[in-house]
This record gives structure tokens, sequence and C-alpha cells, in this order.
């Protein structure tokens, strides 16, 4: 318990000594609209790094970005956003959610001061046994972004990242040779009541995550509720409200980020685009 009070009072800490500005993004600051990033080749070029981003990061083969953040709105419509809400509701109802834990899954420990949500992992299975088409839609449009984001890598991958082999040699097409193996997708349910997520980074040395890309399911959040999701930028400290329908997408390597104490019932999809172990371990060597 003790241990428990010393870590959310060190991250406390750590916020109140940080001096870059706290940016307050407002509804209109989110324009931004999702498909016109995902058209946009020289975006996701940035947030990949290429073509010449240094490479000095954890995920070794992957330079740094240029672009590491992108935010917005408009990911996949409110009505999708209005029905997921509704099946995450259900879903909480029904008992599926499950207490968030901290730390690799050999050390997880719970820990609801430092991070208080609680979630339940979409997959095929369990979006076909609960029949839910809102967040079905909304985890095709994940798919469809980790095959664009793949298409992008084959096209503009600087010459020493190194190409996937099939293993049996056959040539991979374009969406699927790529380095993004797979997308991993949370529903996340922060009860209110002041509960947060303090800061942190979602990439560590046992996952292989690149990209993490967040889809908010509130349609009547107000300042008053908080629950922004604060990143960390070099120059700034960014606030984003979880309104309905914003997306966030960013560097799992690069942003360090926590949701702010948070006082209503916020939902989110979450989701970690995972690149293969071959792509991490071969560009280590390859870097000059
Ligand atoms: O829901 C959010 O805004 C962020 C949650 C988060 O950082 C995480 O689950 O790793
Ligand atoms: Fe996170």
């Amino acid at each position: 318990m003790q241990k428990n009070v010393n870590e959310a009072v060190f991250f406390s800490l750590l916020q109140y000594l940080d001096t870059r500005p706290i940016r307050k993004l407002k509804p209109q600051d989110l324009e931004c609209v999702f498909d016109d990033i995902l058209n946009d080749d020289s975006k996701l070029e940035a947030l990949l790094g290429y073509p010449d981003g240094e490479r000095e990061q954890a995920s070794g083969s992957f330079p740094r970005a240029t672009l590491p953040i992108i935010c917005g709105s408009h990911f996949v419509g409110d009505d999708v956003c209005g029905e997921a809400r509704k099946e995450a509701e259900g879903l909480h109802e029904g008992g599926h959610f499950k207490s968030a834990g901290m730390g690799r899954p050999s050390e997880r420990r719970e820990d609801s001061g430092a991070r208080g949500d609680e979630l339940m992992w979409l997959n095929e299975a369990s979006l076909d046994l609960f029949d839910l088409r809102g967040l079905k839609q909304i985890a095709h449009k994940i798919e469809s972004v980790r095959r664009r984001l793949n298409s992008v890598h084959m096209r503009r991958r600087p010459a020493n990242v190194p190409e996937r082999a099939s293993a049996d040699n056959r040539p991979l097409d374009e969406e699927d040779g790529g380095p993004f193996s797979k997308s991993e997708i949370q529903l996340t349910r922060y009860p209110g009541g002041g509960s947060r997520y303090v800061r942190h980074l979602d990439a560590s040395q046992s996952n292989n995550r690149l990209l993490t890309l967040i889809v908010y399911l509130n349609p009547d959040w107000q300042t008053k509720h908080g629950g922004e999701l604060r990143a960390l930028t070099e120059s700034e400290q960014v606030d984003i409200p979880p309104l309905m329908d914003t997306f966030v997408l960013f560097r799992s390597d690069m942003i360090e980020h926590e949701v702010l104490p948070c006082y209503c019932e916020r939902y989110a999809v979450s989701c970690w685009f995972h690149v293969h172990t071959d792509c991490i371990s071969s560009g280590k060597d390859d870097v000059a």
C-alpha cells in the first residue's frame, strides 16, 4: 500500500517540476481529419522517421520521427463512435472489464493510484462473440491503418532499413511485407473519481510497440471532467481532450504521456502497432 502511494506521489512531483509550458487543445484545435493524415505520405513518413531521421531509439531499426505525434478529429465519425460507446457501456455492465496492471508481464502489479483504468482486449473472437458492430468498424479502420503504414514503409524506407523476407522466399505484397506485424487493441474505461494513469512510455524492452493510436468515445466530455491525455514533446506538454471521435497517433518509443485525473466515465479504444522482431534486431546491426 505504502509503495502505491509513493509511486503516485513521485509522478505528481515529476509533473510539478516539469517546466515545459502546457498547451491545452480546444475542439477547434482538432480540425485535422484522420483520413487526410492517412492519405498524406509525407506525414506518415515523418512519423516513421523517413527518409533520414536519426537512429537512436530503443526500437533499433526505426529512426527518430520528425513528427512524433499527430492528433485530430473524425476518426470514423460520431455515429460509429456512438454505437461503440453504447457497446462499451454494455460490456462494462456485463462485467467484462478487468482492472489494468503496470509493469512487464513477469512483474505485473496493480496500483490504482498510479493507473486507475479497467480494460478489455478486443480481437476477432470478442468482437464476434458480443456482436460489437461499432467497435468492429473501429477495429477494421485500425487494420487499414496498419496496412497503409506497411505500404509507406515499403516505398520509402531508407536503404539501410532491412527488407523483410518471407520464410519460403515468396515475394511479400506491399501491405503485408512491411514491418508492422500486428495491432493490439484494447477498450479502456476510467471510472471517474480522479482515476488517472501516471506518466509513462508505451514501448519497452519487453514489447515491440512502435506506434500508439487512441480514439476517444466520450460524447458529453467537458473541461471540468478532466482526463485529458497529456503528451510530452521536446518543447511542451500538450493536453488533448478525450472528445468523441478524436484521435491521437504517436510514437510509442518517443512520446511520454499521462492521463490526467478524470472525473467522469471515460472510454477509449487504444491500439499499438507492433513491428516484427526481425526488423528490430537486424536494424541494430545495420546502424552505421
Ligand atoms: O487513454 C488514454 O488517453 C491513454 C492511455 C494510455 O496511455 C495507455 O493505456 O497506455
Ligand atoms: Fe500509454
